[in-house]
């Protein structure tokens, strides 16, 4: 790392999950003889926290961190806001854009491992995995039956990067795909063997369905009361992409009235979760929204956005401009 505090210009890293496996992103900056360095803060930033950090700095990598109006209004110097990872929803997107700031992040970096989890949280909800392990740890024994995936209908909500990488995966598995995402042409279906339907169609077909679209700002749930209501009985919901986009509190419903065979969630509401209703649903798969967190890809993530802060510090075109 190179800690050059105290430099104007200087590019600051919040998200605490840049360069965990390699330096090389860190590198980016020295060749480039660019200031950069962590936040002082070991955790995930407050929004009061980031105006603090953002206040000298020329560049703010970050990863959930809410880049709110505010934190831009208090940066003067900030010329970038870099995204390690995909999803900008935490981003004030066109405040950035208002005050001339350029927003990046890095597309692709995590879809391998983002696919990857979405196959491991589904065959872990339906062969039910963490309930199978935690019983041979308590010494009971118990011996779990799940429904097989081949043959199964899986239901792609936003068919983009990561959402095709796994429509490839369940074909792999002998499933049957179908994909709803209203911004894609027809080819891009039948490229990958898929079959493009409208989001109602999808849900009424589904025995899995698996969400791969972003959080717009400010929209409601995209999966609230009436749209779990329209999955069938004894469905499965996978959401790795945002928490925003599901209905907790109805979501938890449909698992305890038995309507949902089961739920596995990388991503919620607010996190950390503390008191959503999944906590303690029943059937679901939980994990600490680490859908991006393989080797491959946090070195990717790292490389591509520290690539972009180089550049748009030196006045070039960035290679990923979301603005
Ligand atoms: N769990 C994690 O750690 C993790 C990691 C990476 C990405 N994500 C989430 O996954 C999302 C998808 O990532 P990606 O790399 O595939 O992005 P992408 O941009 O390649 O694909 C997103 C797709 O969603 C489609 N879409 C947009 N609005 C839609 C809507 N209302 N209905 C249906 N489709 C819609 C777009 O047309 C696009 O094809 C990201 O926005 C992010 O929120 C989560
Ligand atoms: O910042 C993170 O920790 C996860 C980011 C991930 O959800 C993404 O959108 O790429």
């Amino acid at each position: 790392m190179t800690d050059m505090s105290g430099s104007t210009g200087e590019v600051v890293v919040t998200t605490q999950s840049f360069a965990r496996y390699t330096d090389s992103p860190w590198r980016v900056f020295e060749e480039a003889r660019v200031p950069a360095r962590r936040s002082r803060f070991a955790h995930p930033l407050a929004e009061d926290e980031l105006v603090r950090e953002a206040a000298g700095a020329a560049a703010l990598v970050v990863g959930l961190d809410p880049v709110t109006a505010k934190v831009i209004g208090a940066a003067p110097s900030l010329r970038v806001i870099a995204k390690h990872g995909v999803g900008v929803d935490n981003i004030d997107v066109a405040a950035a854009r208002a005050a001339g700031i350029r927003v990046v992040n890095a597309p692709g970096a995590n879809t391998t491992a983002v696919a990857d989890m979405t196959m491991a949280l589904l065959l872990a909800a339906v062969r039910r995995i963490v309930p199978a392990h935690t019983s041979v740890v308590q010494g009971r024994w118990e011996r779990f039956f799940g429904p097989e995936l081949a043959g199964r209908t899986l239901a792609v909500i936003g068919f983009g990067r990561i959402g095709q990488a796994v429509a490839r995966r369940a074909r792999g598995f002998d499933m049957t795909v179908v994909a709803y995402d209203p911004h894609l042409p027809a080819e891009v279906f039948a490229e990958q063997g898929v079959r493009a339907a409208g989001l109602d169609e999808c849900l009424a077909a589904a025995d899995v369905v698996t969400l791969h679209l972003p959080l717009a700002p400010g929209a409601p749930p995209l999966l609230g009361r009436a749209e779990l209501a329209r999955l069938r009985p004894g469905a499965y919901l996978v959401n790795t992409a945002r928490g925003g986009l599901v209905d907790e509190a109805a979501l938890a419903e449909a698992l305890r009235d038995g309507h949902l065979a089961g739920a596995a969630v990388d991503v919620f509401a607010s996190e950390p979760p503390d008191g959503s209703p999944l906590l303690d649903a029943p059937n679901v798969v939980l994990t600490p929204h680490c859908g991006a967190f393989s080797h491959e890809a946090n070195a990717a993530m790292g490389t591509t956005v520290a690539t972009d802060v180089v550049r748009v510090l030196r006045g070039l075109p960035p290679v990923n401009p979301v603005v």
